[in-house]
């Protein structure tokens, strides 16, 4: 699992000011919230009462007697006590005047926060909130204050009166009035860019009410219609920047392509049709001359509307599209600044001493084999370089491919991979590891433009390649994906980096995901978003997240019987796919009274994956194997994980139904052709170095790093936020006995488990049916404990199965137990 890992990045305001490491701890922060806000309270009556006592407080505090702020003759007028009448001098009088009531709202706003009441960009705010303190200050001195010559409180403070009379000096009164008129159009401007529009108006109001429609061509490519009206009674469209979703520009910009936009909005298409062209109004036809950009646009009166007879049916007008996302329409997707940043972050360190090193080692090396190359390329990647090699005419391939021992003894380096020749081009490639690697962050992938466009399904960014661009696949197209790599290689933030970058794209309403983690240390910091993303089958146990193996079982079962009930719902509707379904379903073209329902992706990761074949094998094998051959189109996928990379544990069964394969470093070569049929793994480098592989050639790439308190933030983000009642519940799995005609299960009582008289006992003793109990107290896999349980039931031990729930025990003491075990054995 990923360590913490103290790395050189930059810090957002929450962690410089040392809120992050307390935000961690839930009762902690609550109570520090509580007592931000009781002070935040108290200095607010503090400072209103200083308005009364501020006064005949000031001589005490400006001529502080020993012992005096103890208060104990009550000199202090100030109904907050001695304390209350200094801070409220210090930050009303000294400092900030009025505009000081700002503290104790921003402390509020920590407060809340902290609280978890409400979700608050504090750093937003904190800027927000001390410009206009600094500002209110500065204006109240100068514009208040003179209007009560007589009264000795100074509205804007000390400060205020101070940096205005300093200001004033440099440029006398009008420079410093027009200063705080441009600090606040400025601060308006960055609040809401409504304000341009405003002082365009102010500017020139006429030609606001005369020019109501004007087209503006910006450049050939784009044509912008910009309607502004007094009345508007549409509003125009904005692209809105959600600065707390995503920061990087680039990405948010939205470039309108002519020809593709001519092709994707049916508008432009419509007016593209030369027929709806010659329909076109003179008036409409001049509008997109580019020469005459304003023009006066007259609509004609419209034809009056048919009354009486309703010309469409009622009950289509209601049909707007089904939007899952609805249940929870207030969900903010996990913000960019959860996520670290790293030094030289998306940037190749490129040191040329060494890069020229390795190029003449690699050279005289080759050519003391006799092996002459024409031309030498260097790719610098984030922990490999790529040294792409033309040979000379007449060389040999093979004798380059043999020669690998020999470059990696001579650049003294592991990790050494050779490609030849690189698939697509005539060269041959020598990977070399970088002497210093570069961490891949996280934030640097999701924050691409690759991946915030991206349409994918399940969109999986894993890293960078050797060419520094992003890494991403559509786990929905994979469809199943085995990991493995030696311990300690980068598996688990490998998996933290699926999930997260799946986090980051979907909604809790489109996307579901089963954790299985016999570690059970390694998923648990995903506890927190069970009610948002998390799947599990109802159970007495609460835990969302699967680590005991018994239940493994019971899992993939269920998700056999959701995937087996998927399948039928799929052809009642006539859908070849879960995305077609969906689609049927988002029309309204499915009736949920009939059982459609929407279907969320299920993602099911197991972690350890050895671990569970080693202790439940075939139990375990045959359900993951038949999920991976017919889960694909009703949108069940898999990732698992293994440390174990061996033929006993990724048997042939599993290898053919996982096409996706993606090898952390292993020690050994026989591994690396276990996971991927040849070669390679063996030769990285570690600490997230993979190959991916998803059919002809495996594609090297550096994992992006994300750390536990990053993935912690960003559950922490999305479980503040409201969620659905309980995981999404996966369908009780069938026990493989079928009824009998009383309704009791078909079971076989001449042949009794070896373990009934011992279950029946638990049973009675600890008054409780239920069948997790006997998994866990004789250490047997589901079907087994299931099949004892029907036993138990036909010998009248226990009643019927209850859904999730225990069964009720019918027999109340060892006594009566004991009789009807004899009558049963006796039979
Ligand atoms: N992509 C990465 N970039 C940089 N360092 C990494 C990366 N991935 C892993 N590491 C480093 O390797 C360490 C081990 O990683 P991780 O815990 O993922 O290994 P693992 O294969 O899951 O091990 P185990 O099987 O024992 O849990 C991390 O703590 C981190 O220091």
């Amino acid at each position: 699992m990923a360590k913490r890992k103290k790395a050189n990045n930059t810090t957002s305001f929450s962690e410089s000011i040392g809120f992050s490491k307390v935000f961690h701890n839930e009762k902690l922060n609550f109570m520090t919230g509580l007592a931000s806000l009781i002070i935040a309270i108290y200095m607010t009556m503090a400072f209103i009462s200083f308005f009364t006592t501020g006064n005949a407080d000031q001589s005490l505090i400006e001529v502080p007697r020993a012992g005096e702020i103890m208060n104990e003759k009550r000199e202090f007028m100030n109904n907050c006590g001695s304390i209350g009448a200094y801070t409220a001098y210090y930050f009303v009088k000294r400092c900030f005047g009025i505009a000081a009531f700002l503290i104790p709202t921003f402390l509020i706003m920590i407060s809340l926060k902290m609280m978890r009441v409400y979700i608050i960009n504090l750093s937003k705010w904190f800027i927000c909130m001390t410009i206009i303190m600094v500002w209110a200050s500065v204006t109240l001195a100068k514009f208040i204050t003179p209007l009560f010559p007589n009264s000795s409180f100074n509205t804007g403070g000390d400060h205020g009166q101070y940096i205005a009379r300093w200001i004033e000096n440099l440029v006398g009164s009008p420079g410093l009035t027009a200063l705080l008129c441009l600090v606040a159009v400025g601060f308006l401007t960055y609040i809401s860019t409504e304000t341009i529009y405003v002082i365009r108006k102010m500017l020139n109001p006429v030609k606001f009410f005369t020019d109501r429609v004007k087209f503006e061509i910006s450049n050939n490519k784009e044509m912008r219609l910009e309607t502004e009206s007094d009345e508007m009674e549409t509003e125009p469209e904005h692209i809105v920047e959600d600065p707390d979703t995503f920061d990087n520009p680039e990405a948010q910009t939205i470039n309108f392509d002519e020809d593709t936009a001519m092709q994707d909005t049916p508008e432009r298409a419509e007016n593209d049709n030369p027929k709806d062209r010659a329909d076109m109004t003179d008036t409409q036809a001049e509008s997109t001359k580019r020469t005459d950009p304003e023009m006066d646009i007259k609509v004609g009166k419209s034809e009056e509307k048919a009354h009486g007879k309703k010309l469409v049916n009622p009950d289509d007008e209601e049909m707007a599209p089904y939007d899952p996302k609805l249940d929870l329409e207030n969900y903010h997707y996990p913000t960019l600044d959860l996520l670290k940043k790293y030094e030289n972050d998306g940037k190749p360190y490129i040191d040329m001493a060494e890069q020229t090193a390795n190029k003449n080692r690699i050279v005289e090396v080759l050519r003391n084999f006799g092996v002459e190359i024409s031309s030498i390329k260097a790719t610098v990647g984030p922990t490999i370089t790529l040294y792409e090699i033309t040979p000379a005419q007449g060389v040999r391939i093979s004798k380059i491919r043999n020669l690998e021992d020999d470059i990696a003894l001579s650049l003294s380096a592991l990790g050494i991979r050779i490609i030849a020749p690189i698939p697509g081009k005539g060269t041959i490639g020598i990977e070399v590891p970088n002497a210093k690697p570069n961490i891949v962050s996280m934030e640097s992938i999701l924050n691409s433009k690759k991946f915030q466009e991206s349409v994918m399904e399940l969109p999986c960014a894993i890293g960078k390649t050797i060419t520094n661009e992003v890494f991403m696949f559509d786990l929905a197209k994979i469809p199943h994906l085995l990991v493995a790599g030696a311990t300690g290689q980068g598996k688990s933030v490998g998996l933290n980096t699926i999930i997260t970058s799946m986090l980051y794209k979907k909604h809790p309403a489109e996307l579901k995901i089963v954790l299985i983690d016999p570690k059970k240390v390694e998923f648990s910091i995903y506890g927190p978003i069970a009610n948002h993303f998390l799947a599990k089958v109802p159970d007495e146990d609460s835990e969302p997240i699967i680590t005991d193996v018994t239940k493994v079982v019971r899992t993939l079962n269920s998700l056999c019987k959701e995937m087996d009930t998927r399948y039928d719902l799929l052809k009642i509707a006539g859908a070849r796919n879960i995305k077609e379904y969906n689609k049927k379903f988002k029309d309204r073209q499915l009736n949920p009274q009939k059982g459609h329902k929407f279907m969320p992706y299920i993602v099911v990761i197991i972690d350890e994956f050895g671990d569970l074949i080693m202790t439940a094998g075939k139990e375990i094998e045959l359900p993951i194997a038949r999920i991976a051959q017919l889960a694909r189109a009703v949108g069940i996928h898999m990732v698992i994980a293994t440390q174990r990379p061996t033929t006993t544990i990724i048997t042939g069964n599993i290898k053919a139904n996982f096409p996706g394969r993606i090898a952390f470093k292993v020690s050994a070569m026989i591994d690396s052709k276990t996971i991927l049929d040849r070669p390679g793994a063996n030769q990285l480098i570690g600490r997230g170095d993979l190959l991916f592989l998803n059919g002809n050639e495996p594609v090297r790439v550096q994992c992006a790093f994300v750390d536990t308190p990053e993935v912690e933030n960003i559950n922490n983000f999305i479980a503040r936020q409201q969620g659905y009642l309980t995981p999404f519940e996966l369908p009780e799995p069938d026990t493989d006995t079928g009824s009998g005609a009383d309704g009791a299960p078909d079971v076989d009582m001449q042949h009794l488990d070896p373990l009934f008289e011992e279950a029946a006992r638990l049973i009675v003793l600890n008054q409780s049916g239920s069948t997790s109990l006997i998994q866990r107290k004789f250490s047997i896999g589901y079907n087994r404990a299931g099949r004892l349980m029907d036993q138990l039931e036909k010998a009248g031990v226990v009643g019927a199965a209850m859904g999730s729930k225990p069964r009720e025990v019918m027999i109340q003491d060892e006594v009566s137990l004991d009789n009807l075990l004899n009558s049963w054995t006796k039979r």
